[in-house]
C-alpha cells in the first residue's frame, strides 16, 4: 500500500535520512522512531504529499502522493497535529459531517458509537476548541479512525493521552485494516508496531 524507495531528505548540510526503504501493507503498522529533530515529521510530510523528497520515491497505492487528487485524499487519513476544526461546529457535528462526506468503517456507522468508543460522549455538544488537550487528541484520532482510509499517517498520536487513551489508541491501530505510518516517542506504540524504522540514530 505504502512504498518508500531509496528516500533521501536533507536540510542544508544536515542529512535527515538517506537510502530509506519501507513497505507497509494493509493491516500493518510501521513506527518511525528517533530523537527530536531527526526528521520523523519530515518523512511523514513527504508521504502525505506536503513536502518533496530530495531523492527516491513514495508510492501510495502505486501512485505518487498528490494532495490535490480526490483518490489520494480519500485513501489517506492523517493527523499531523494541525488541529483544523470549524469554530461553530460541536464535536458531534464534526463527526456527523465526516460520516456524511466519507465512506466510513462499518462499526463506526453512528456518531454515538464513535463518541462512546473514543470516551467523548460527555463532550459531544462542546466545541473542539473548549476541550482539554487529551480530549482534543481523542477527537482528532477518532476522526482519522472512523474513516475507511487505506493509509493512516499519525505524528506522535500519544501526545496528551492518559493511560486509557493510549490503550484505546493502540487498540484502534491494531484493529485497523489500513496501512499505518506513525512517528512516535512511545515505547508502547513502538512495541505494538510490525515494523520499526529508526532515523537519526547512530
Ligand atoms: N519549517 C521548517 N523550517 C526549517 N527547518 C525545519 C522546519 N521544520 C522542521 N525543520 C527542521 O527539520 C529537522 C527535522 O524536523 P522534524 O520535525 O522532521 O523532526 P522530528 O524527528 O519529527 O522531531 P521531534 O521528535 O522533535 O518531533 C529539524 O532539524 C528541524 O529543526
Amino acid at each position: 500500500m505504502l512504498q518508500i524507495l531509496d528516500a533521501r531528505r536533507a536540510l542544508g548540510d544536515k542529512v535527515l535520512f538517506d537510502s530509506l526503504f519501507l513497505s507497509v501493507r494493509p493491516g500493518e503498522c510501521a513506527a518511525v522512531v528517533g530523537p527530536n529533530g531527526a526528521g520523523k515529521s519530515t518523512l511523514l510530510r513527504c508521504v502525505i504529499g506536503d513536502e518533496i523528497l530530495d531523492a527516491g520515491t513514495v508510492r501510495v497505492d502505486e501512485r505518487v502522493p498528490d494532495d490535490t487528487s480526490p483518490h489520494f485524499r480519500s485513501a489517506v487519513a492523517f493527523d499531523l497535529g494541525d488541529d483544523a476544526t470549524f469554530f461553530d461546529l460541536t464535536v458531534a457535528e464534526h463527526l456527523r459531517l465526516v460520516l456524511r462526506l466519507h465512506r466510513c468503517a462499518e462499526r463506526s456507522a453512528t456518531v454515538d458509537w464513535i463518541l462512546a468508543d473514543a470516551g467523548l460522549a460527555e463532550v459531544a455538544d462542546r466545541y473542539p476548541h473548549t476541550l482539554s488537550t487529551g480530549q482534543r487528541q481523542r477527537f482528532s484520532l477518532a476522526v482519522v479512525f472512523m474513516r475507511s482510509a487505506r493509509l493512516i499517517v499519525l505524528d506522535e498520536p500519544e501526545q496528551g493521552l492518559d493511560v486509557d487513551g493510549r490503550g484505546w489508541l493502540i487498540g484502534k491501530m491494531a484493529e485497523s485494516r489500513a496501512a499505518i505510518l506513525v512517528a512516535t516517542h512511545s515505547a508502547e506504540i513502538q512495541k505494538s508496531a510490525d515494523i520499526v524504522v529508526r532515523i537519526g540514530e547512530r
